[in-house]
């Protein structure tokens, strides 16, 4: 093992109150707001077929033009109630909110930059307001925050000389202060989702993010920090040098998912994040986005994909310019809930299933403190007919649907094929999205 100062700081996953916690939310709201959603994509009256959040630089937006968004920025519907009802539709367990975008623009009265919400018509501040309204529906509140800033004027891509680390380092010096900031404002948080760390700038600067995660944790005991944020004395990400995670939870997994039979992944804590239009974070209005929105049931599959693998699943939303939601992310949010409020047993507080394989139809979890296991099936086969293969010498004693109340556990139709090998006919099976079995082993 290598002898490293900003490695990670543990070899096992935390198995503390508040990271059991954060393990067991297993579905989070991803929240991407700021000025990109006024634009949505859209500049000059040409869509800008690209994620809504990057248009200033796609569209190579002159600086001006672009910090004269936030005196459009009114907030004329934004209402942090209404964002933390759809959370509640979603059956969401909590909230990462950008408060910093790689645009540079706070959604708090920051002191330390004068690019904020307090420069602009209504002044409010989101975060405050936002903290309150999910905290009162008992829906935890991360804080997502791009190190990388366009607008800074110290901000560097790359160091090439003493001038670029002299400026560089009054950057960190920056970012740290608004960091501390955030801890100090809003102490009830309970993780930051840091992004933006990939240049070399930041790799190069592994004792900040190493500092970073040490103070917040001195500030905000018991808070959870993602692996993104780091980079250790070499600039290795995520992993250190010596193959062990930095940070608390592995978030890599952006717009995809680790492979459904992989299980090396369910040997630590990790996060999936997904987009519901197929490529913007913030809301892009063009049908380039909206057309591409996913079906509430590939998002079922995806939390049922997370789950089976250990890993929680963070599904984005991207409020309108006015702070309204939009209509068909809400109407996603609702159809996923409800699917959640039938079958969430086998989501909340479940993980990876020792000794279960990946049956291709669907996943396994199991409830991490009951055993309990269950089976979702996703993808139902062309047959009607799903083969569930025990571990060997396990028996399978019966099966009840999610759902259908008053169902005994042996109520659902199935027959050994050979050995653990069991044929469950899904005939006659009914529920709104996909089916979900309790096991009785
Ligand atoms: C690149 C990039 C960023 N990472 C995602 C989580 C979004 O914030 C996107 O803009």
């Amino acid at each position: 093992m290598m002898d490293l100062k900003y490695g990670a700081s543990r070899e096992k996953p935390r198995e503390d109150a508040a990271m059991k916690r954060f393990r067991g939310h297993r579905v989070g709201q991803f929240i991407h707001w700021g000025l990109y959603a006024l634009p949505a994509g859209r500049w000059e009256g040409k869509d800008v077929e690209f994620a809504a959040e990057f248009l200033p630089r796609v569209a190579k937006i002159p600086q001006h033009r672009w910090e004269a968004l936030a005196n459009d920025f009114t907030l004329a519907d934004f209402d942090a109630e209404r964002w933390a009802d759809t959370a509640v539709a979603l059956g969401a367990r909590y909230m990462t909110i950008t408060t910093k975008h790689h645009d540079g623009f706070c959604l708090w009265p920051s002191a330390h930059t004068d690019f904020h919400m307090g420069n602009t018509p209504s002044g409010r501040d989101v975060l405050g307001e936002l903290v309150a309204a999910y905290e009162a529906r008992g829906i935890d509140v991360n804080f997502y925050y791009s190190v990388l800033d366009w607008r800074h004027p110290d901000w560097r891509f790359t160091l090439e000389n003493d001038a670029d680390n002299l400026a560089f380092a009054r950057y960190l010096d920056f970012a740290m202060k608004q960091l501390v900031e955030l801890a100090e404002r809003y102490p009830s948080v309970k993780g930051f989702w840091f992004d933006g760390t990939w240049d070399e700038s930041v790799k190069a600067n592994g004792w900040w993010t190493w500092e970073v995660e040490r103070m917040l944790k001195e500030r905000i005991p018991g808070v959870v920090v993602n692996s993104r944020l780091r980079a250790d004395d070499f600039g290795a990400r995520h992993v250190d040098s010596n193959g062990l995670l930095m940070g608390d939870y592995e978030s890599g997994y952006e717009r995809r998912l680790p492979e459904p039979w992989d299980r090396s992944v369910a040997a630590h804590d990790w996060e999936a994040c997904m987009t519901i239009p197929q490529a913007s974070w913030g809301y892009h209005q063009g049908p380039w986005a909206q057309s591409t929105l996913k079906h509430p049931w590939d998002v079922v599959d995806m939390i049922a994909h997370c789950t089976s693998l250990g890993g929680n699943f963070l599904l984005n939303f991207g409020p309108r310019g006015d702070g309204s939601m939009a209509p068909a992310e809400v109407e996603i949010a609702r159809t996923v809930g409800q699917w959640l409020g039938v079958n969430g047993e086998a989501i909340y507080g479940c993980g990876f299933a020792e000794g279960w394989e990946y049956p291709g139809w669907g996943y396994f979890t199991q409830d991490s403190s009951t055993g309990q296991v269950f089976a979702v099936v996703t993808r139902e086969p062309a047959s009607g007919r799903i083969r569930l293969e025990l571990p060997t010498g396990m028996e399978l004693v019966g099966l009840q649907l999610l759902g259908s109340a008053g169902h005994p556990f042996n109520e659902h139709p199935f027959k050994r094929l050979a050995g653990s090998v069991f044929e469950v006919d899904l005939g006659g099976a009914t529920s709104a999205g996909p089916l979900v079995f309790a096991l009785e082993t």
